[in-house]
């Protein structure tokens, strides 16, 4: 199966192919109760996607009168509304139709409307990166009859121009003239699929997903999430969308005030607490951020909480104090919950480009950094960034900031990532695949 196809069945709901399509016909004429209309449940992964943000962005302006709990239940409800695209779905399962449980069938519903909300949000995040990519992929496609030597050159180009990094797109280029000559492609338009399959395969390298995707929990008790990053990047914005997401999910989560450095730092925490709901430790400006976290853990131990969200500055101006501040704020989350900080993420702007990639350089040779927030990935249209920082730095990309809103903050998934790049190109690919 080409790859375009399995990005589109992985995260659009819907039956794709015309043999689906077909099996689906056969039911239907063998199905002689009609009060059932598959082929009108489609949904439009935009539609599905508008109508969750709408809601959400509505829970938001009014926090404290509406737990965040109640997310939940109004996509199950949604969800529900929407029991026509299950029975869809139940009749293309081949096997077990009959004895599939009526359970089954709404997770079912609900993961894949799940997948296509991520994707279509992947999609919206990424207009920028995609638009700017796609004309530039599809003009040298259409000017070149055969893949040539200089395709290749132009190709490079087009790759480095959205911020991939010149080691991987290196690397890339070797991989995809490879590919070419093995399956002896000679049509430019058809390079345009093994570039997509080729930037997932770059992304993972020997990792699965599952080794480097999503965020590590503590099984036993409180997870501890340690939050570095220079100022301005969306810090303090990316610990507020991930608190409300995870209260979303049910968690008791509570936040620590780390950033005693920064003017205003405090308050605008304090201010997310509020927003979202969660609960804010914090000291004066200028107090020692060790203690802070501290009290944060001591205070998320008292009130059973789940995910600890810890704060802290991060002045880049001197390494060595950096160093010691994150070290000493370290011993003390090791030693009040062993086995933690669970995961400490390093926010970078994405619209900062090579300069993202210097901090996060500087911020790995100063304490062990276990994933990369991306923030504002919507903002640039050179989104290959993510490329590089995973294959330069051996880092994972954890989470990706994809608007301003407290819902805009999405699980990396590489997949959706390319599904967002080449979301266009996808869609026309099947329309001529059909015609
Ligand atoms: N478009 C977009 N804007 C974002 C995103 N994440 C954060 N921002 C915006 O970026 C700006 C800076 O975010 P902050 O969270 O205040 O930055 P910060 O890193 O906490 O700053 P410090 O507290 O100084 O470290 C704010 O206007 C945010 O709304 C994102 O994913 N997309």
């Amino acid at each position: 199966m080409s790859f375009f196809k399995k990005l589109k069945e992985k995260f659009v709901k819907g039956p794709e192919s015309e043999e689906e399509k077909e099996e689906q016909q056969v039911h239907e004429t063998e199905d002689s109760d009609d009060q059932e209309h598959p082929l009108e449940t489609d949904v439009d992964p935009a539609d599905t996607h508008e109508q969750d943000v709408t809601d959400l962005q509505g829970e938001t302006e009014t926090p404290e009168t509406e737990a965040p709990a109640e997310d939940g239940e109004e996509y199950a409800a949604e969800a529900d509304e929407e029991e026509p695209v299950e029975s869809t779905l139940d009749e293309k399962d081949e096997q077990g139709v009959e004895e599939s449980l009526p359970e089954d069938d709404a997770a079912e519903s609900l993961e894949e409307d799940e997948k296509a909300s991520i994707a279509s949000k992947f999609k919206m995040g990424l207009a920028k990166t995609r638009n700017s990519f796609s004309t530039k992929i599809n003009d040298l496609v259409a000017r070149y009859r055969t893949v040539d030597e200089d395709f290749f050159e132009e190709l490079e180009e087009v790759l480095i121009s959205a911020d991939v990094g010149v080691t991987t797109v290196m690397e890339m280029i070797e991989e995809l003239e490879m590919e070419v000559k093995r399956r002896n492609v000679q049509d430019p338009q058809k390079v345009k699929e093994i570039i997509s399959e080729k930037l997932v395969e770059i992304y993972y390298g020997d990792d699965r997903a599952e080794e480097i995707e999503g965020l590590n929990e503590n099984p036993d008790g409180l997870t501890i999430y340690l939050f570095v990053g220079v100022n301005g990047v969306g810090k303090t914005t990316t610990i507020g969308k991930l608190a409300h997401r995870l209260k979303s999910e049910g968690k008791n989560v509570t936040l620590a005030a780390g950033d005693t450095f920064r003017a205003g730092a405090i308050e605008q925490l304090e201010e997310w607490g509020k927003r979202v709901g969660v609960n804010v430790t914090k000291h004066s400006e200028g107090s020692d951020p060790a203690a802070v976290i501290y009290d944060g853990i001591q205070s998320a131990k008292s009130k059973n909480a789940d995910v600890l969200i810890c704060d802290t500055a991060g002045r880049l101006q001197n390494k060595v104090n950096l160093m010691n501040e994150l070290s000493k704020v370290k011993r003390v989350i090791e030693r009040e919950v062993p086995g933690a900080p669970h995961e400490v993420l390093l926010v970078l702007d994405a619209t900062t480009g090579q300069n993202a990639m210097s901090q996060a350089k500087t911020f790995s040779e100063a304490t062990d950094v276990s994933g990369i927030v991306l923030s504002k990935l919507d903002g640039t249209a050179k989104g290959g960034i993510v490329l590089a920082i995973r294959n330069e730095l051996e880092i994972p990309v954890k989470l990706v900031g994809l608007g301003e809103k407290v819902t805009d903050l999405e699980t990396f998934d590489a997949h959706a990532f390319v599904y967002g790049l080449f979301a266009d190109m996808i869609e026309e690919y099947e329309e001529e695949e059909l015609s």
